[in-house]
């Protein structure tokens, strides 16, 4: 997959493609169908995605709190492994926020990035002032020369599928739930960064990740699986995680520290991928140490039984 992060000068090899445009935060379900029609509209044509970086939220309301279920990095592979072939990531600017629809349409989709077929959700919204429609998407294809397909907003069971259910479930302790909506595991990636050292006097040495700048799923302890995604450890493995502040260390910055099943060997700075499986309890302040470590350990055989059952 080739990232393209403007849509001037771009190659001829990087024309022509049929894409499916959106903010794809999650890589989920619906958005998969998108991709899906942008890969049945024009089966010859390279498949893409046409996404903004920062998230167009995260322009217009830099201080409002995380809502991202995950960073550039991430939707990336996620989407490098639908076979994606070419990620527009346009840099989400004052410049591409002034665009009207229309010349949204004529810069970036018809002159720029040449595309040859676009797939839209039918409730998307583009341009100035968010006044450009999916219909007024179809109307600017006619008229430009480009394919454009409006897709159905994809429904599970019980719920529409959505970024902001997924936030919602994932706030509520219901990984599995969200995870029914992504279509995969709900996962944090990056690299492992230094904590305080007590994870390995505690018997439980942890991998600790940042979460800043994502949405905070319910702090706790989780059930997770790890892909070690480089190095000399990479591989797939089972552990126990908590998420957020440590009320038996005082007050903390959220992070997720990962203590993982059957593994010794340093991490820092290694690519993890932690995926969250079930919730097992609430952050708790223990009166010791010891009462801290014998439920670590109840956590970890419970986490054990969960994750072979998978
Ligand atoms: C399975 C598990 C359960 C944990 N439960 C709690 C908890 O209930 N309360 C808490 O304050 N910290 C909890 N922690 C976090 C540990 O306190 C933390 O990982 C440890 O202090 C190591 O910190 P360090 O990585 O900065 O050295 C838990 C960690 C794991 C792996
Ligand atoms: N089973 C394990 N699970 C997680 N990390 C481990 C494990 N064994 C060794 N490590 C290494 O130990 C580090 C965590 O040790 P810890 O004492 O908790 O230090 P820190 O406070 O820096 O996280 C991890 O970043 C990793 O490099």
């Amino acid at each position: 997959m080739r990232i393209i992060r403007d849509y001037q000068y771009v190659e001829a090899a990087d024309r022509g493609a049929s894409v499916a445009i959106g903010n794809f935060d999650g890589v989920h379900l619906g958005h998969q169908s998108v991709i899906d029609l942008a890969r049945a509209a024009a089966p010859d044509a390279p498949l893409g995605v046409l996404t903004f970086e920062p998230h167009p939220r995260e322009f217009f309301a830099p201080d409002a709190p995380p809502f991202r279920l995950m960073g550039p990095e991430a939707r990336a592979s996620q989407l490098a492994k639908l076979g994606v072939e070419r990620l527009y990531q346009l840099n989400f600017n004052a410049q591409l926020a002034s665009l009207t629809p229309e010349a949204f349409a004529r810069s970036v989709i018809a002159e720029g990035l040449g595309l040859q077929h676009v797939v839209v959700g039918a409730d998307f919204c583009f341009g100035k002032g968010r006044a450009g429609t999916a219909q007024d998407m179809q109307a600017f294809g006619a008229d430009m020369g480009f394919g454009v397909t409006v897709a159905p907003l994809l429904e599970t069971s019980d719920a529409t599928v959505s970024s902001t259910a997924i936030r919602t479930a994932l706030s509520e302790a219901r990984p599995r739930d969200a995870a029914a909506m992504l279509g995969h595991w709900h996962r944090i990636e990056g690299p492992v960064i230094g904590g305080e050292q007590r994870g390995r006097e505690l018997g439980y040495p942890t991998a600790n990740m940042s979460i800043d700048g994502l949405h905070p799923p319910a702090f706790g302890v989780y059930a997770v699986l790890v892909d070690v995604l480089e190095g000399p450890h990479k591989g797939r493995y089972q552990g126990a995680a908590s998420l957020g502040v440590r009320p038996m260390f005082g007050e903390n910055r959220a992070n997720l520290e990962t203590f993982i099943f059957d593994f010794s060997g340093d991490l820092y700075g290694t690519h993890v991928s932690v995926a969250l499986v079930d919730h097992l309890r609430g952050e708790e302040k223990f009166d010791s140490l010891d009462a801290l470590i014998t439920q670590m350990d109840a956590d970890c055989t419970r986490a054990r039984s969960i994750l072979a059952a998978l």
